[in-house]
């Protein structure tokens, strides 16, 4: 067990040396009047809350005591005088003080502790009464400065000036911060309250940080950062006292200095809507104020410590309807919430029941940063907020639970500290008086009294001797007390360089396990990089690989789009050219049509002159025949005979509707001339018998079908004539051949047609037939 928990047990097991954690409560009025309240006041310090247990249909009372209970009529005043006032009164002795407000959401603790400008809170009360009465004796700016590691030193009158000329030359940071939220500040309401006893040996300077804790990270409100806020670590100084590391610890010379401030952290601090709260805050603010005295002519300063802490409010999800960031802001909010009633819980068992619980301090940044109070740093005191509503009465009767287990909780009474400093400064000027010695002078102290007489014995005169060494034990005495003096002096300037050594070397054990932690971490951090890069590289040389392929496959995608653009191109070319070969083709069908036209007109007329001639030839013929009745049929025994229409008809070949048989036989007399080197198309529709006549039809060259069964038989552009054979046999031995013949002549649609113009007509007859009667004939 270290010393400074066995001096705490020890302090605690003396009534006198320990007082509780003062809980009080205060009441928010009702947002509608004719809402029941679940809350009544029994008196100024007991409350008791009705809880409706609807299932059973129970009403249960239950009561809890307060320090001091507010009713909703208690004014701003009133809370500050009540609870803020002796916190106060402490902080100008040097003697550290939490203040922090706890409730459901929306049950009036930023209210409380930060008001408006009419109706300012207890920390801007706090502010304007802690001015009010340092105002004259407040120290020259710079001239206590943080050393930023939760302590402070004291600089020289040159270094002050220094500092100061630098703000005025708008270089300090700290003067970028204040300019950057002038216009922001609210002028709260000063009413002039002085705080009584101040000590008018002390010079006074006041120091201003303001931090929050969301999502369980703390942020420095006043950290000139231009763009996100970084998180912070919470570290333990050489008293032994929490503070967040690195955190802005400004100095201010009056109250609107300190209001600015608070009007920067403000805007920066993390409020949401929420359907229980218009402005609830989602974070828990740590308002911190500082005040340091010089104790002139002693080369001590002490120093004393504020914190407002407003928490954010519980609250249950199921009422809020929150999702998202909110509900993890809620759940970040209920966890640190739960874990200080954890803390108060394992504080109360230990001192009740003698256990020794480990208050889970590290669980939560807010336990952590405030577990000095709780270990005895400072008085603690909590403000229990109650919207004393209907609705709200079950979360009430949680929030009560909480603080009936917090006031049961027992502190160590807060004792100023003092700190010795050797760096005095000297002023010349000014109203402040600052303690002359210095460092030289105060070791120079170290003197031994009065210089030893020289001592010189006269043995004559006894007397004379005996006055000689009542002055010379004199001397010894005076240096001997001067001995005890030093040695004191020395033992208390040991004892306490001891204790500077024993707070460095934890201070650097702690050090050295934060860096054992920080290295760590950045071996991890590295080995992580490590990895990332590695991914990085396979994902370069991923991205590479398909920039490769997708730059080929552009290439590919050019070329096939230049291929179709080729395409498209020859087959607009084409489709121009086919355009010209129609509209060419068109032009020339229709020249050949009308040459065909001109040509079919020309033949037309020609056939028509022809058959014209014809018709005259066979009506001269007709005329001949008529009139020359008796043809000698001796001469060649061959009959030129008209054939009946009939036979004619049947016999011709039908091929194409253009064909036209000529029934005007002409003189095939006339024709016999021509057509020696002509092809015949020799038709024999009836298998002929043969015969042995010695007349034979001259078709020197012919082609011989019995059946004519396509068109291109007769349409055979090489054949000229035609010839369709026929033969009669009477059974008595006379046959008759008949050869019927035509000229082939194509028609215009490419068809042919036959114009015969002969029948020729074969006869044998039998020598043992009886002859003809000249009438048969
Ligand atoms: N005692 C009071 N008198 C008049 N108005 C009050 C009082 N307490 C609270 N209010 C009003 O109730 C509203 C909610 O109060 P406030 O914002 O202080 O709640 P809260 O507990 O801080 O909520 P949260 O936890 O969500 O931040 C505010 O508009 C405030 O002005």
């Amino acid at each position: 067990m270290n010393q400074p928990k066995m001096q705490r047990e020890k302090q605690l097991s003396n009534p006198e040396l320990r007082e509780p954690v003062k809980v009080f409560c205060r009441l928010r009025p009702l947002c509608d009047e004719s809402e029941l309240p679940s809350l009544k006041l029994l008196s100024p310090t007991t409350l008791t809350i009705i809880s409706d247990t609807k299932t059973k249909g129970v009403r249960r009372e239950c009561n809890y005591m307060f320090s001091y209970v507010f009713t909703s009529y208690s004014g701003q005043r009133e809370v500050f005088e009540h609870v803020a006032l002796p916190l106060l009164e402490d902080l100008v002795n040097g003697k550290n003080g939490l203040l922090f407000t706890y409730g459901v959401t929306g049950s009036g603790k930023t209210h409380t502790l930060n008001g408006d400008a009419a109706n300012p809170g207890i920390m801007p009360q706090c502010i304007n009464t802690l001015f009010n009465s340092i105002g004259e004796l407040q120290a020259q700016k710079y001239l206590i400065k943080s050393d930023r590691m939760n302590g402070f030193e004291v600089q020289s009158e040159n270094e002050a000036l220094e500092e100061r000329f630098r703000e005025t030359k708008s270089i300090t940071k700290r003067v970028r911060l204040t300019k950057k939220g002038s216009g922001d500040k609210i002028m709260y309401n000063n009413d002039g309250t002085k705080l009584k006893n101040i000590r008018d040996d002390c010079l006074f300077s006041v120091f201003i940080s303001y931090a929050e804790i969301y999502n369980n990270a703390v942020y420095d409100l006043l950290e000139d950062s231009n763009g996100k806020l970084q998180s912070k670590i919470i570290r333990e100084d050489s008293q032994r006292n929490m503070y967040v590391n690195g955190v802005e610890e400004i100095e201010v010379k009056s109250a609107a200095d300190a209001f600015e401030l608070f009007a920067i952290g403000q805007k920066r601090k993390r409020m949401a809507h929420t359907l229980l709260n218009a402005e609830s805050s989602r974070s828990h603010s740590i308002f911190n104020i500082r005040v340091v005295q010089l104790i002139q002519g002693q080369n001590l300063i002490k120093v004393g410590q504020l914190s407002l802490v407003d928490l954010a409010g519980s609250e249950r999800c199921n009422r809020t309807n929150n999702t998202g960031m909110r509900l993890k802001e809620a759940s970040s909010i209920n966890n640190s919430l739960m874990t200080l009633r954890t803390c108060m819980e394992a504080l109360r068992e230990n001192q009740l029941s003698g256990t020794n619980r480990v208050a889970p301090y590290r669980d939560s940044r807010l336990t952590l940063l405030f577990k000095n109070y709780f270990e005895g740093e400072g008085q603690v005191r909590m403000i229990v907020c109650i919207k004393p509503s209907d609705q709200d009465s079950e979360e009430n009767l949680q929030v009560l639970k909480f603080a009936e287990v917090t006031q049961d909780v027992q502190l160590t009474k807060a004792e100023p500290r003092y700190l010795q400093t050797f760096k005095t400064p000297t002023v010349k000027t000014g109203y402040i008086q600052t303690p002359k010695t210095t460092k030289a002078k105060t070791i120079s102290s170290f003197s031994f009294g009065p210089k030893i007489p020289s001592v010189k014995l006269d043995l004559q005169d006894v007397e004379k001797n005996f006055a000689i060494i009542d002055k010379l034990a004199q001397v010894l005495r005076v240096r001997k007390q001067k001995c005890d003096l030093n040695n004191e002096d020395f033992d208390r300037r040991a004892q306490h360089l001891r204790k500077r050594l024993i707070d460095s070397n934890q201070e650097n054990i702690m050090s050295r396990s934060e860096i054992r932690n920080l290295k760590a971490m950045l071996k991890r951090d590295k080995s992580q990089i490590q990895n990332l890069n590695v991914k990085i590289v396979d994902l370069e040389t991923l991205n590479n690989d398909f920039l490769t392929k997708n730059n080929e496959q552009q290439e590919f995608i050019q070329n096939l789009q230049l291929t179709i653009d080729e395409k498209n191109l020859k087959l607009n070319q084409n489709c121009l050219e086919q355009e010209k070969n129609k509209q060419k083709f068109v032009l020339h069908a229709e020249k050949l049509n009308q040459e065909h036209d001109n040509k079919l007109r020309k033949q037309r007329h020609q056939l028509e002159m022809e058959m014209q001639a014809r018709d005259l030839k066979l009506k001269k013929v007709k005329e001949l025949i008529e009139s020359d009745v008796n043809v000698d049929l001796t001469q060649s025994h061959r009959e030129v005979t008209k054939l009946p229409e009939t036979e004619l008809k049947e016999n011709i070949p039908q091929f194409t509707s253009e064909s036209v048989i000529d029934r005007n036989v002409t003189s095939n007399r006339l024709n016999r001339g021509r057509g020696i080197g002509d092809i015949w198309l020799e038709h024999n529709a009836v298998k002929p018998i043969p015969l042995q006549t010695v007349l034979q039809p001259s078709m020197k060259r012919r082609k011989s079908v019995d059946r004519l069964k396509k068109a291109s038989d007769v349409t055979n552009p090489k054949q000229s004539k035609y010839c369709l054979i026929a033969q009669e046999s009477d059974g008595a031995g006379d046959v008759e051949t008949k050869l019927y013949k035509g000229d082939i002549l194509p028609t215009c649609t490419g068809g042919a047609q036959v114009i015969f113009n002969g029948v020729e007509c074969l006869r044998e007859e039998s020598p043992t037939k009886m002859p003809l009667s000249p009438n048969n004939k």
